[in-house]
């Protein structure tokens, strides 16, 4: 997309912190702050990130233009300097993110930012709103794509979704999840997402009868010629009619009919008379589609149920994340710079789940030589190393006792640098590569991890260094 300017796209005590931190000497003091997340939507097992490539635009775009300079000042509120600053800004800051497609899980940082607290602290919001967003649509989809046990999801949702940018982004997110295309037409122009789809009810409508509607549908796309079947009657007369116009239209113009499309009743009992009396008609190869309110458990349902469905088009339940749709990733402050030192910080709670990882980390992601298989998440301190020469002893945080000594492993970095003091280091790969990369490394978690119930808990560990820092915090501050 062209350079829009969502600079102002900031929740308002972002600025006033920002002209706080101004005015109180505290412009230029060095801060880390982490992207992380408590919960997987859905209580799956694992997370998908994704909208790092808008991410990293917005980053690149930030500039506060002459109208948001005058907005600002008609506040009343912020001082001349301040709006001087903003003025002339440019991100100076070093971030880091895990890549698109990467699987995530709780309480890792799956962006880190050092920078200027000023300017570290501004860039909240959008972190927030890009990750969480696409995160949880890459998330969603990749739920119903692997319920549907490699029939073809198609993206249907942007009529329902949350605004445009929700339809948009969302078509992205759904893609790297696992949905083979979209009915969104600017995904396909913007990003290369194939546009697909069939037709609406209204088509049917809009012409005498049914068979007519079908009839100069297939001489316009003799090619490519899915037809609706469920306006009137799907067995009495979509199906009937449909397999007359492949006949008539289709078959003597030298194609083969594409698929029809249900969109009511019950898709089980539906889909397999329809099957039966397309095979009769001699066309094994015409695609059954089903739409109509789906998710993964409506999918996984029907299938279990012998449904005839080869391919789906799911629309708002997978473009709101209907059954959870939050994704609730948080930004906070784990260091700060003193005399170049970086000094961890920490942030207290009574529920021992909302305690911050302190410092500034990186995570491995230790996969099993032989299997492939993801073994376990390690959070080290950055300057940390994990040598996979030598056995690693893994440890529960929270129940220190419960050990673990890992042999014959491979360790992965997992943050990568986007950007290096403002300037951009990092080329998004292409969406396509963000797809199969996705679809790879889930295929490194097991089984257990990916079950829609209670998923086993992938392990995120902390390495020794890291966890005597976060013990040495938590003394510190119950000691005061
Ligand atoms: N065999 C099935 N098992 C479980 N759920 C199904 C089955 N068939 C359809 N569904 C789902 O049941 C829900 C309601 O289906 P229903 O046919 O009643 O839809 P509807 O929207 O009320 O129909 P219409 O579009 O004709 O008004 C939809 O979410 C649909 O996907
Ligand atoms: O149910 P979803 O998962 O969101 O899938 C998309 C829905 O959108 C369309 O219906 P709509 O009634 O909007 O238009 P139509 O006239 O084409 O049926 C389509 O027929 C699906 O039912
Ligand atoms: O192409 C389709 O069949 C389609 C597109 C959007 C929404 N529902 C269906």
């Amino acid at each position: 997309m062209d350079r829009m300017n969502l600079a102002m796209l900031t929740d308002f005590y972002e600025l006033t912190m920002a002209n706080g931190y101004f005015q109180n000497g505290l412009k230029d003091k060095i801060a880390y702050f982490d992207m992380f997340f408590r919960k997987v939507p859905d209580n799956g097992g694992f997370a998908i990130m994704a909208g790092v490539e808008q991410l990293i635009q917005y980053l690149k775009d930030l500039r506060f233009d002459d109208e948001d300079i005058e907005y600002l000042r008609s506040k009343n509120l912020f001082s001349e300097e301040f709006l001087q600053y903003l003025k002339a800004f440019r991100l100076s800051c070093d971030v880091w993110a895990v890549p698109e497609g990467t699987p995530i899980f709780p309480n890792e940082p799956v962006v880190t930012v050092r920078g200027p607290v000023i300017e570290a602290q501004f860039i909240e919001t959008m972190i927030l709103l890009t990750i969480n967003h696409q995160s949880l649509i890459a998330t969603k989809s990749n739920r119903i794509v692997r319920a549907a046990q490699g029939r073809d999801i198609m993206e249907f949702g942007s009529r329902r979704a949350q605004g445009y940018d929700g339809a948009i982004y969302g078509a992205r997110a759904a893609y790297i999840g696992g949905c083979v295309g979209t009915a969104c037409t600017i995904a396909e122009k913007e990003f290369g997402i194939p546009a697909i789809g069939t037709m609406a009810h209204s088509w049917i409508q809009i012409f005498s009868n049914e068979l007519e509607a079908f009839r100069a549908y297939a001489r316009t796309y003799p090619d490519n010629c899915t037809l609706l079947v469920d306006t009137y009657n799907v067995l009495k007369s979509g199906v009937p009619n449909a397999i007359k116009v492949f006949n008539e239209e289709v078959l003597p113009r030298g194609f083969r009919p594409t698929g029809i499309r249900i969109d009511s009743g019950d898709i089980t009992y539906l889909s397999k008379e329809a099957r039966k009396m397309l095979d009769e008609a001699g066309f094994q190869d015409c695609r059954i589609v089903a739409s109509n309110s789906l998710d993964e458990f409506i999918i996984r349902d029907i299938l279990i149920q012998g449904a005839q469905v080869d391919l789906f088009g799911v629309g708002e339940r997978l473009i709101t994340s209907k059954s959870d749709p939050v994704f609730g990733g948080v930004y906070k402050l784990v260091a700060v710079e003193e005399n170049d030192e970086i000094i961890p910080k920490i942030k207290l709670s009574e529920n021992v789940e909302k305690i911050t990882n302190p410092g500034f980390k990186q995570i491995w992601r230790l996969f099993d030589k032989k299997s492939g298989k993801a073994i376990a998440d390690v959070l080290t301190k950055n300057d940390e190393t994990i040598d996979e020469s030598k056995p690693y002893e893994l440890f529960d945080p929270e129940y220190t006792w419960k050990r673990k000594t890992v042999s014959s492993f491979i360790a992965k970095r997992l943050l990568i640098r986007l950007f290096d003091k403002g300037t951009c280091v990092y080329a998004s790969p292409k969406l396509k590569e963000i797809k199969s990369y996705c679809k790879e490394q889930i295929d490194t978690l097991w089984d257990a991890v990916k079950r829609f119930e209670n998923p086993h808990k992938y392990y995120v560990d902390l390495s020794k260094p890291l966890w005597d820092i976060r013990e040495r915090l938590l003394q510190e501050y119950s000691a005061k």
